[in-house]
């Protein structure tokens, strides 16, 4: 294994795997393998990159950080020579962390300073410029991620907002610096180390400005981001003649499916909107989840009942809605339960018979993903842009696809379906 990844969420780990997984257009990526949390073994010897999902965006930060250095050891111990901690593109993180402590933490075990922190996505309308994240034509605060229901985020100056998660000095490498090329940006990155800035803000606004951090940062250790980041590693390790590259193919999957919704971002309720009109759909009652009066079973015999015609459970509401169930049972509970309560539902449909399985949400998909406990997960094309189809291994395979909150075009759910199994 030639690079790394630590991703602090399950959909953020494939919206990277499939990044490195298909390179740079017409030169093709690394073989690319998602873990579910630490694994206890070593990794298959074809791998080129490896990417460790965690659940750690919005857990104690201590945690988080104890959780990313046992994945850094484990990365570094398969052979990584480059290391990628892997964030949200909206910089999904509280006051406390944990983007902050956990790149400072694997910053220090490397003994590096001057590592770019970029969560730039320009397919997914995420861009950097002086320091300041918009999602399209917004600042960040004013996208919709102010109502986020577990980090919101309230300030689009995320060199200020990393800085109160961090204890050492934050960084800025401003456009003009990086556009100038990767001598330039290289030579700002070695001077904030000098000045003692472990982590820096690099501005990016389009893919050429993430290939030329990856030009820039071709010998660095660790570099962190959203998937964007990741955009021209793949090309580093093909020019030095480390690995072929090309199109990696993997089979898809058939059987019985279903589609579980946590996420309750615009994009996913939209999504969500779409899918009702035509095929099998329950809404979770949260209310009644949190009185003890919707068990698995229910949900699970539903679901299974309609399988071949896509059926969708979703808890998915509005931000008012979502508020109000926060305060009346507070917010941790309410997301703990929900979370639990799909793991559980995805476990009966597996055992069931299901084989395809679309997640859609963050939290969501770590739930899901941890309880299947589904081993290394191979990459398959990309159904839409940060989402690939993902496929377990052994003798009864499940494809999944594991959505981010804002990730998909409006058809995502049954474009899904179609992908996982091959079409
Ligand atoms: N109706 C609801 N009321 C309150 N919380 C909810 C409701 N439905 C889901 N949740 C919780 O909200 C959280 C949604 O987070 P999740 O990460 O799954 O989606 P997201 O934030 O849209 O996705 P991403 O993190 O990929 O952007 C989950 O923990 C989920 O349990
Ligand atoms: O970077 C992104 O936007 C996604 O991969 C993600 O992590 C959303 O939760």
């Amino acid at each position: 294994m030639l690079l790394g990844v630590i991703a602090d969420d399950f959909t953020g780990a494939s919206d990277i795997a499939n990044t490195l997984a298909r390179g740079l257009p017409g030169r093709g990526g690394l073989r690319t393998a998602q873990f579910l949390g630490v694994p206890r073994a070593s990794a298959p010897a074809n791998i080129e990159a490896g990417v460790v999902a965690l659940k750690s965006r919005s857990i104690a930060a201590g945690e988080a950080v104890a959780q990313s250095l046992a994945a850094l050891d484990w990365l570094l111990a398969q052979g990584c020579g480059q290391i990628v901690f892997k964030y949200c593109s909206t910089f999904d993180s509280t006051p406390e962390g944990n983007i902050g402590p956990v790149g400072e933490a694997l910053a220090r075990r490397l003994g590096v300073a001057g590592v770019v922190a970029c969560p730039a996505f320009p397919t997914m309308g995420r861009t950097v410029y002086q320091g300041h994240l918009f999602v399209r034509d917004r600042l960040l605060n004013e996208s919709g991620l102010e109502h986020h229901p577990i980090t919101p985020m309230t300030d689009a100056d995320i060199r200020r907002w990393l800085a109160r998660q961090s204890r050492d000095p934050v960084g800025l490498v401003a456009w003009q610096t990086l556009s100038a090329g990767p001598a330039s940006l290289r030579a700002a990155l070695d001077q904030a180390a000098a000045h003692g800035e472990r982590l820096v803000i690099v501005d990016a606004i389009r893919d050429a400005d993430l290939v030329t951090i990856a030009e820039a940062c071709r010998e660095d250790v660790l570099i962190t981001g959203g998937s964007g980041v990741a955009l021209g590693l793949a090309e580093n390790f093909i020019r030095r003649g480390a690995v072929r590259g090309g199109a990696q193919t993997v089979a898809g999957v058939a059987g019985p499916e279903a589609i579980l919704a946590g996420s309750c971002s615009g994009a996913t309720r939209g999504q969500i909107d779409r899918h009702i009109g035509g095929h099998p759909s329950l809404p979770i009652d949260v209310d009644a989840v949190m009185a003890g009066g919707v068990t698995a079973d229910q949900l699970a015999a539903f679901l299974l009942a309609e399988a071949g015609r896509a059926p969708l459970v979703y808890s998915s509401a509005t931000p008012q809605q979502v508020r109000s169930l926060q305060q009346r049972y507070g917010r941790e509970r309410v997301s703990g339960t929900l979370d639990a309560l799909f793991g559980e539902v995805a476990v009966k449909l597996v055992a069931q018979g299901v084989r395809r399985l679309v997640v859609a949400g963050g939290e969501t998909s770590g739930a899901v993903a941890s309880a299947l406990d589904l081993g290394a997960l191979t990459i398959g094309p990309e159904i839409d842009p940060g989402v690939p189809v993902l496929v377990s291994q052994g003798e009864r395979p499940v494809a999944l696809a594991l959505k981010s909150g804002n990730f998909g075009g409006p058809d995502f759910f049954e474009k899904a379906l179609q992908r996982l199994e091959g079409q």
